[in-house]
């Protein structure tokens, strides 16, 4: 795990500040400082109860821990130090310490499609304008959001008529933070969407209501790409330099968590049981699908998402290979918008591929995302499915989302609790970012800003442009 403190953090390549965390810590809170509904929540330590567990029941969902255990290390990977853990201690005694999960946002009815994808293409981290035209972004998203809002709606329509993302999301926050008050750390756990309701805006402005004064963030990605960590980063990094409470307020953001063992724990148990399903399970080829980006991210902005992608398949696999399963496997990029070039090899193409082949049982393993969303319910379930099968394959599978696996969700609020003592206020709060020289120049710009337009319409207007943005199914 990655956790840099918020001064640090946003720009992972330029600024990273060499923190490393053990992957479990041992805490010694006294129980007293769990904060939680009685009905939800019991203990004691007594005959019947002699290691001193706690249960807690909330809505549906249950986790017990171990007090005991807890006192000497949680997992027992490895612990904090004497004063790593004294630095914990304080942090949930005496502050008021809040958790802030970054997700993308989906619409929620039909309506709120074009809106949705509006938002999206307006975000200079998904359509990134050279700097003399970043002015056209708000009319281009327009242009683009109206052109493939009709296509967006098919799959929204699809899955049920909306995105599951907030209801999920949701659903992954009071879980963490049960799992938090499982290991006596009280914590008020926030949605902060991209591209939705409830809007990163809307979630700061209520750790500043709650007076939150300590901040993990943890975007629900777990590799760091631009498009996706990056830029709700960005958004978030604004907000904390204009307001003077929160820029005193110390954060600690969690960049990317792929190689924690609990996720890759999780991820190698919904595949060993998915794989129990087929007749043939050794011959089963495990198609690992992730959301791709353009390689322009990669090559020329330094994006990690594809290395850490690489390295969150190879440590799946060998945590499969040393439970003794030795499937095939391959990684493919599925999603991809617009006419530029992306990651490959693509998901369509390697399907059809291995249909040819010969391979007869797939199981499809969403890689980049811990929901379901329009991407797995529609694009995997019914689109690549049926291209599997008419390509040749005649045993298809697909792994669910983590969602709210209990292993999963347990390790969240361990990276939780070990990026705790972390946390820095923003050192700079008056930085800003430096000006481009090139915009200095007055008459160029002007001249450059003109025929940009031009071109920009001539390009966007002509047929083949239109094509890649209406066809290629997100
Ligand atoms: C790690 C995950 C994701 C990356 C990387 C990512 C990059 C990226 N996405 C687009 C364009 C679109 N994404 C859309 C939906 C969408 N994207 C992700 C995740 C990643 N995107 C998710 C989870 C979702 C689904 C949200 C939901 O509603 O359930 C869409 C809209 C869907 C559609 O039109 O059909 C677009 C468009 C780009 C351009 C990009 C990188 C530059
Ligand atoms: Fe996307």
């Amino acid at each position: 795990m990655e956790a840099t403190a918020l001064s640090a953090g946003f720009n992972p390549l330029l600024k990273r500040k060499g923190y490393k965390f053990p992957r479990s810590c041992s805490l010694r809170n006294s129980m007293s400082l769990v904060r939680c509904n009685s009905k939800d929540l019991s203990f004691g330590l007594n005959k019947r109860n002699p290691q001193g567990s706690i249960a807690i029941n909330h809505r549906g969902l249950s986790f017990k821990t171990n007090a005991f255990e807890q006192a000497h290390s949680v997992a027992g990977d490895c612990s904090f130090d004497e004063d790593t853990t004294a630095k914990t201690r304080s942090h949930v005694a005496e502050d008021k310490i809040g958790v802030l999960l970054l997700n993308l946002g989906g619409p929620e009815t039909l309506n709120d499609v074009q809106p949705f994808l509006y938002n999206l293409f307006a975000d200079p981290d998904i359509i990134r304008l050279p700097r003399p035209f970043q002015f056209l972004q708000g009319t281009i998203a327009k242009f683009i959001s109206v052109v493939r809002a009709p296509k967006s709606k098919e799959g929204y329509a699809a899955i049920g008529g909306g995105s599951p993302l907030r209801k999920i999301t949701d659903e992954q926050a009071d879980a963490i933070q049960m799992a938090l008050q499982a290991k006596n750390i009280a914590a008020n756990v926030y949605v902060g969407m991209r591209y939705w309701y409830p809007f990163t805006e809307e979630a700061v402005q209520q750790i500043k209501k709650d007076k939150i004064t300590r901040l993990v963030v943890l975007p629900l990605y777990p590799q760091y790409s631009i498009s996706t960590t990056g830029s709700s980063i960005r958004v978030l990094q604004d907000l904390f330099r204009k307001d003077p409470y929160l820029a005193g307020v110390p954060v600690a953001i969690i960049q990317s968590w792929y190689q924690r063992r609990g996720y890759v724990n999780s991820m190698a148990d919904l595949i060993e049981k998915e794989l129990q399903n087929f007749s043939d399970s050794k011959e089963v080829m495990i198609f690992f699908s992730a959301h791709g980006v353009p390689v322009s991210y990669v090559e020329n902005s330094g994006d990690p998402y594809q290395k850490q992608m690489e390295e969150c398949i190879d440590l799946i696999m060998k945590e499969l290979k040393a439970r003794g399963v030795y499937n095939n496997h391959i990684l493919a990029y599925q999603s991809r918008v617009g006419p530029v070039q992306w990651l490959k090899p693509y998901t369509d193409e390697v399907l059809v591929d291995l249909g040819k082949n010969g391979v007869k049982s797939l199981l499809a393993v969403p890689v980049s995302f811990v929901s379901e969303h329009i991407e797995t319910l529609e694009e995997i379930d019914m689109e690549y499915r049926e291209l599997a099968l008419e390509s040749g394959i005649e045993n298809w599978g697909r792994v669910p989302a983590l969602g709210l696996t209990e292993s999963f969700i347990t390790d969240l609020a361990d990276a939780v609790i070990e990026s705790l003592p972390s946390a820095e206020a923003m050192s700079n709060p008056n930085a800003v970012v430096s000006e481009d020289s090139e915009s200095s120049d007055a008459f160029s710009y002007i001249v450059k800003m003109f025929f940009g337009s031009i071109l920009a319409f001539l390009l966007l207007l002509s047929p083949k442009m239109i094509d890649a943005f209406r066809n290629h199914i997100i």
